[in-house]
């Protein structure tokens, strides 16, 4: 899994608007109703990170859930942290339908 160029990075973050690179990483921070609700979906972010194995830098302060996504392993940005991006999104923003 090859770390993306800076222009891969922007082209894809298009599809991810609540999603902004800088340092190598991507990172997004979501707020929630109450403490309750947010760390209810980092217990189901938690399953999909074992899943993909791949894992979050994150904080959670009371309502508010801050990620990071970078791959250690290649210093940058690669299509893991897309895929766990697009899994956390399916969670904290699911589609109405
Ligand atoms: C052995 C295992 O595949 C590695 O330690 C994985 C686990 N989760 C990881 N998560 C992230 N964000 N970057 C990594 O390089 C990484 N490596």
């Amino acid at each position: 899994m090859s770390k993306l160029s800076e222009d891969d990075i922007e082209k894809r973050l298009l599809q991810f608007p609540e999603w902004e690179y800088y340092e190598d990483a991507i990172h997004a921070e979501f707020e929630f109703d109450n403490f309750k609700d947010c760390f209810s979906a980092m217990s189901r972010i938690a399953f999909d990170c074992e899943a993909l194995n791949h894992h979050p830098e994150w904080t959670n302060v009371y309502n508010v859930l801050t990620i990071t996504l970078t791959t250690h392993s290649e210093n940058g940005v690669t299509d893991k942290d897309f895929k766990l991006a697009e899994a956390i999104e399916a969670i904290v923003e699911p589609e109405d339908d």
